[in-house]
């Protein structure tokens, strides 16, 4: 069996129904790396399996604040996570319709240049009549040649399958981007990493450390049907080591609690949380070892 794989940029307004669609797609609650500072071209933001088909999410950072005054390049830098992605999905709201945020995205996808496969999801058609669809179907074929347009709801599951489906099929032919023995538990990693990032984030406000990143390191299922897991949170300066720790490491140790609390609920079973708080001067520079795993992490700074 020949397989396939190959990254997937899921665009479109705040509010759209990224998350939503990401989530049903990838079947688990992911949402994941969300870099206070979003130094990265593309973030990663699931891995699904469709068939003989590997999928990799990701989502561009940065791409829709208003950037009237920024040249064309910078937009075009802006857009370089979806750029190089295989396929774009640009999802709208079916009750919004074409609104000025959908025209900025499309005048975006004209920067990337042509022949890219871009598909159109109409999402939340649960809102709205046919006859709605139908006239956004047109509208927003008339401004953009989309290779494909889906009527979804993300959030009933209407559509998904089909999409996820197609998705798969217009991936290049290739080995997969994340090795086969750490599919079935990288997304409960990264699920566990962010869970820990939010109660940093929920914990620290203001204080949070720019440069801040959690990861799962270590996961082991023991006998007793209890979960070790063990995670770092990496920090880009010995001063913000601190702040993580907290006085007399109060606050790493409620972090721990909250996040240990919460992963218990989502596992359905006891689980043993290790935190440490390591300094990790050149983090950005880790992004090369994202790229030995065959998944490219460029800078691009805007
Ligand atoms: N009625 C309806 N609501 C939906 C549907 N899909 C998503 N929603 C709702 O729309 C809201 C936004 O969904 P998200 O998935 O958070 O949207 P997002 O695009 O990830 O938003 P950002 O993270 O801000 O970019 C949520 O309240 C969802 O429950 C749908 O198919 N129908």
């Amino acid at each position: 069996m020949n397989t396939r794989a190959g990254f997937v940029a899921l665009i479109g307004e705040p509010n759209a129904g990224k998350s939503t669609l990401l989530n049903r797609m990838v079947g688990a609650k992911v949402s994941i790396v969300t870099h206070k500072v979003q130094t990265t071209r593309a973030r990663i933001r699931g891995v699904a399996i469709e068939g003989d088909a590997q999928i990799v999410f990701v989502d561009t950072p940065g791409l829709f604040q208003p950037r009237r005054r920024l040249d064309r390049a910078m937009v075009a830098a802006a857009w370089g996570g979806a750029a190089d992605a295989d396929v774009v999905v640009l999802m709208v709201e079916a009750h919004r319709g074409v609104s000025e945020g959908v025209e900025r995205i499309l005048e975006g996808l004209a920067t990337i240049g042509d022949g890219r496969k871009v598909a159109l999801a109409i999402n939340k058609i649960d809102r709205v009549e046919s006859q709605v669809l139908l006239g956004l179907t047109k509208d927003m074929n008339d401004r953009y040649a989309f290779a494909e347009t889906f009527m979804i709801s993300a959030e009933k599951g209407f559509g998904v399958d089909a999409l996820r489906a197609w998705l798969g099929g217009q991936l290049p032919e290739g080995p997969w981007l994340y090795p086969e023995d750490q599919i079935a538990d990288l997304p409960m990693r990264m699920i566990a990493a962010e869970m820990t990032r939010e109660k940093l984030t929920l914990r620290l406000h203001q204080e949070l450390p720019y440069q801040l990143t959690v990861e799962t390191e270590n996961w082991e299922e023991r006998k007793d049907g209890t979960a070790r897991i063990d995670q770092v949170v990496y920090v880009s300066r010995d001063g913000h080591k601190g702040i993580v720790l907290g006085n007399k490491g109060e606050t790493i140790k409620s972090v721990s609690k909250a996040s240990r609390t919460e992963l218990e609920e989502f596992l359905g079973r006891r689980v043993h949380l290790f935190l440490q708080v390591k300094v990790r001067e050149k983090w950005q520079e880790e992004a090369e070892r994202y790229s030995q795993m065959g998944l490219d992490f460029k800078d691009g700074n805007v």
